[in-house]
């Protein structure tokens, strides 16, 4: 059969499991702008009402290992499909009922389904994507699933609104089953594998048959001259039990230095814009800074176009500079830091222009977190790399529910832990928090890195 020079299918792919993608970050924010009507609608105070994120968010971190490992198993196509249906259940749940016990089982579903779905689409990348071309599609990834987020923000409180909650969520609930078929009949795991549709009637298309990766034929591995390393060669004989299997792939996977740079540079990078975006933002901008709700809402707004836009210049440049990403991410990281230092130790009420500097520098975190998934990918053997992207993507989501924690706890202890009694000086302790884990993260990148360069050059190893 004759090939097409420039296959559209590894976009159709990839644009699908984008959707997807975006799905599952519309449903999990699905609360953030509709704190108001969730507490109407289930009769329960801003304390039960912020549990919620916190649960969906302990269970997305807590499954990202698992999620990994199950997709080295059974595929990205399958889990990412399943995760979709458990975000279609959570939301119908969340939908229908009036009791808060059963709205939190809802926000459980809505967490493990979105805990299937991002490392199953970083998953599918690398078999349908050239390797120069994957921090591009990467951040392209990370770019949609922020358009998502900007949509669970004014537009579903405007939806919610008009079409009241359970019609709202039922609408969310039939979005996610419509991209969840498409999905079942466009994505496949990799060229010349069926989609989920194909492979229930046992029949293969031609559309699989004559699938091509962009990438023409890839070996596993991504590091140039790829004699295996010892260590990560398998050794054949008595099949061991799982457990044992798990544990032994975790080590030889953390033996790698390349493995630990990726996950403390996931660690360092992200989790301000997380704390922000998923609960202390607007309390801070409200009860801390003194502005009222649209306003605090239209500048949480500008840290996801401020993400957005990152996303499109940091795919280029960290495939153009591949050996000084790391370097850009730490760049990024400082300019957090910095900007934060400055609002934390700024005497008296700060300026809007710098809390303007904050709300766009902030959220470059998040993509720039994306180039520890380039690190790993460049550093892990294909059969390991779902188990792998959950360990790094656990990194950052695990300093996120630390520091929301911390800043809770920070808050209470200095008697401001409830909305009366917040106070700009309370918050700015709370948000100081913070230093202490970027100044962990940045050392430990620091070392990984010297490390990693040293286990490159010992190996022979060129990176690409
Ligand atoms: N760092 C984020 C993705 C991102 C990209 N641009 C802004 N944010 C991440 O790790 N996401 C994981 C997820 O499940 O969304």
């Amino acid at each position: 059969m004759p090939t097409a020079r420039r296959p559209l299918l590894p976009w159709i792919v990839w644009g699908t499991a984008a959707a997807l993608y975006a799905v599952a970050i519309i449903n999990r924010s699905s609360l953030a702008a509709l704190g108001p009507a969730a507490q109407d609608h289930f009769g329960i105070d801003a304390t039960t009402l912020a549990t919620f994120p916190m649960i969906q968010l302990f269970v997305y971190a807590a499954l990202q290992i698992p999620v990994g490992v199950l997709i080295d198993r059974v595929g990205a196509t399958a889990m990412l499909l399943g995760g979709s249906v458990l975000m279609v259940v959570g939301q119908t749940v969340m939908a229908t009922v009036f009791d808060v016990r059963l709205a939190i089982l809802a926000r459980v579903l809505v967490g493990a389904g979105d805990a299937c779905t991002f490392i199953s689409v970083m998953r599918l990348l690398p078999e349908w994507f050239a390797v120069r071309q994957l921090p591009v599609v990467s951040q392209l990834t990370g770019l949609i699933g922020q358009a998502g987020q900007l949509v669970s923000v004014a537009p579903l409180a405007l939806f919610v609104s008009l079409a009241g909650w359970t019609n709202g969520f039922l609408g969310l609930a039939a979005i996610g089953l419509l991209v969840t078929i498409l999905g079942a009949l466009v994505i496949r795991d990799r060229p010349g594998v069926g989609t989920f549709a194909e492979r229930m009637i046992g029949r293969t298309g031609k559309i699989t048959r004559n699938a091509r990766s962009l990438g023409g034929f890839q070996p596993t591995g991504t590091v140039e001259i790829a004699p295996p390393s010892t260590e990560m060669i398998p050794v054949m004989g008595a099949p061991r039990p799982r457990a044992l299997r798990f544990w032994s792939q975790a080590r030889r996977l953390l033996r790698l230095p390349g493995v630990r740079l990726a996950y403390w540079v996931h660690f360092t990078s992200p989790f301000a814009a997380n704390v922000f975006l998923l609960l202390w933002g607007t309390p801070f901008l409200v009860g801390g800074i003194g502005l009222d709700p649209a306003a605090a809402g239209g500048l949480l707004s500008l840290t996801v176009l401020s993400s957005m836009f990152a996303g499109l210049v940091l795919g280029p440049v960290s495939s153009r500079f591949i050996e000084r990403r790391v370097w850009v991410n730490l760049g990024i990281v400082i300019a957090i830091v910095l900007t934060w230092c400055a609002v934390i130790f700024w005497p008296g009420t700060p300026p809007t222009w710098l809390l303007i500097a904050l709300l766009v520098v902030m959220p470059l975190g998040g993509p720039a977190s994306m180039i520890a998934f380039e690190v790993l990918r460049s550093h892990t053997p294909r059969s390991f790399t779902g188990f792998a992207t959950g360990l790094v993507n656990t990194a950052g989501f695990t300093a996120s529910l630390l520091v929301i924690l911390l800043i809770g706890l920070v808050l209470d202890m200095q008697g401001a832990g409830s909305p009366e009694l917040y106070s700009l000086d309370a918050f700015r302790v709370a948000f100081a928090v913070q230093i202490p884990f970027w100044v962990l993260g940045i050392v430990m990148i620091l070392i990984e890195q010297r490390r990693t360069g040293r286990w490159m050059r010992e190996h022979g190893r060129r990176l690409r």
